[in-house]
């Protein structure tokens, strides 16, 4: 791996404000999460002590889908609520370097875990930008102090959380100014992220950081044995809805809607991708008859792609069967076959010893490429995993390999920006294995704005010699 030199934040600012250790300290377990509250499910407050309940899990280590369906199963809430939940958790994960550094200049103490939440989720709506702010700012902190009054690990705290928002309206800029000195706030990753990005990528760590904290396009995959590119673009026109082809398949819509309300979805028209993903099944260059492998399948959106493209005869692997029931779930709305097998891809005990003709090996890394769909990766990821998972990953690519058929190709994918993950992972295996490299993307990085508005992912494509 070549050594990049370490690039350092320059400000001509006044040094950043040191923030209390109270407030830099891990927060504690949140409280009574099962707690039934009197709030309406349609104010504004229910919404935000739910999303503060998932932020609060967020922290001592739960992954945010996961915290907001259990907010979601416990408070009971209808649809309209789960959405506001949903949007809420996301903006304040978007933001939550920042809103904690708010929190540590305005509050006279480190406040208990779910007000530290509570409060990150308010001060996340009334940081939005005022033409997309989803609120007003009154209604905001009105609402707040509500919810805060409504449960019992917040009532206490209830006038500081007034007192606390309160001066943010009135003292804003002055305080997102003297927030943003710290990295912490500036950029809302924790500092391992900063300097690994930096050192990874020292020319575009700054639009890779900046467009990990945009909520991303709704793309999608055309099922090329349903319709075209050009017939799916005509459905979507006379449905109202504005789109453009950003990729062989892929088509994004101007405007993000649930998916119930995607033209075809159901029918397996099309299906949700990010565009970047959607160059894993063109590359593996599978044609009908092929025996092929997707070592770690779930949810499947390249399983299907695979099996939109050629009519092979796949297996889907994964380690995990409640996600592995996912890809029967895909196969079945797209009106498409494989062979589900749960197992660990880096064990040989599973297979029939009969070779594949094409593996996609699509292993677990930290997601460091995906932050702007799973904003709560960089909160709950450690500098430790990388290491971690990039040995993990080595065994399954060496596993597959004497899976392989002479002449077949294998193509390694992540969705990491670590090198340690992916293109030394690459070089070496290359080295170990004498396998041949063919031309794949390689690392793409998520810069943002319309030429490369895909996820961060990273390609290597290998043939075994016949
Ligand atoms: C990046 S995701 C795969 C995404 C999938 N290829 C798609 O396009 O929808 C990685 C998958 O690897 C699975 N996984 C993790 N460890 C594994 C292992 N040791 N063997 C096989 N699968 C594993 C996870 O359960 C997860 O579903």
């Amino acid at each position: 791996m070549n050594k990049r030199p370490t690039l350092t934040l320059k400000s001509s600012a006044p040094a950043a404000p040191k923030l209390r250790a109270s407030h830099a300290r891990a927060l504690k377990p949140a409280l009574q999460t099962g707690f039934q509250t009197a709030l309406k499910p349609d104010a504004l407050a229910f919404s935000l002590l739910g999303a503060a309940h998932a932020v609060a899990q967020v922290r001592t280590g739960t992954a945010l889908p996961q915290a907001l369906a259990t907010v979601f199963a416990k408070q009971d809430a209808p649809p309209q609520a789960r959405g506001a939940m949903q949007d809420i958790a996301y903006r304040c994960m978007r933001q939550l370097g920042q809103s904690e550094t708010l929190i540590g200049l305005m509050a006279p103490k480190a406040p208990e875990p779910l007000v530290a939440a509570l409060l990150a989720c308010a001060l996340a709506l009334l940081t939005a930008p005022d033409a997309v702010a989803p609120y007003e700012p009154f209604t905001v902190v009105d609402q707040t102090v509500t919810a805060a009054d409504a449960h019992p690990d917040t009532a206490r705290a209830k006038g500081m959380v007034n007192a606390v928002l309160r001066r943010f309206l009135r003292e804003r800029q002055a305080l997102l100014d003297t927030a943003r000195l710290q990295p912490l706030a500036r950029w809302n990753y924790p500092q391992w992220w900063l300097d690994a990005v930096k050192t990874a990528w020292p020319q575009q760590w700054q639009a890779i950081l900046a467009a990990g904290d945009t909520a991303p396009p709704l793309t999608l995959r055309v099922n090329a044995r349903k319709a075209t590119v050009a017939q799916y673009l005509a459905t979507l026109e006379a449905a109202g809805m504005a789109a453009s082809q950003i990729g062989p398949y892929a088509v994004r819509l101007a405007k993000p809607v649930a998916v119930a309300q995607i033209p075809g979805f159901a029918e397996g028209v099309v299906s949700v991708q990010d565009a970047g993903a959607q160059l894993a099944a063109p590359l593996l260059d599978v044609a009908d008859g092929m025996r092929v492998l997707d070592a770690c399948a779930a949810p499947g959106g390249k399983t299907c792609h695979v099996l939109e493209l050629a009519a092979a005869e796949l297996t889907a692997l994964d380690a995990d069967p409640k996600r592995l029931a996912r890809v029967g779930e895909n196969l079945e709305r797209l009106g498409l076959k494989a062979t589900l097998q749960a197992a660990e891809a880096q064990s040989a005990g599973w297979w029939d010893g009969r070779p594949f003709d094409r593996i996609l090996a699509d292993v677990p890394c930290t997601a460091s490429g995906i932050v702007r769909r799973h904003p709560d990766i960089r909160w709950l990821r450690r500098k430790g995993d990388t290491l971690q998972l990039a040995t993990l990953s080595a065994k399954i690519l060496d596993n597959l390999w004497q899976m392989l058929a002479p002449g077949g190709k294998l193509l390694f994918v992540t969705c990491s920006l670590w090198p340690q993950e992916s293109e030394a992972q690459a070089a070496a295996f290359a080295v170990r294995h004498g396998a041949t490299r063919l031309d794949a993307p390689g690392q793409l990085l998520p810069v943002g704005g319309p030429e490369h508005d895909h996820d961060g992912l990273f390609y290597a494509l290998f043939q075994k010699n016949a």
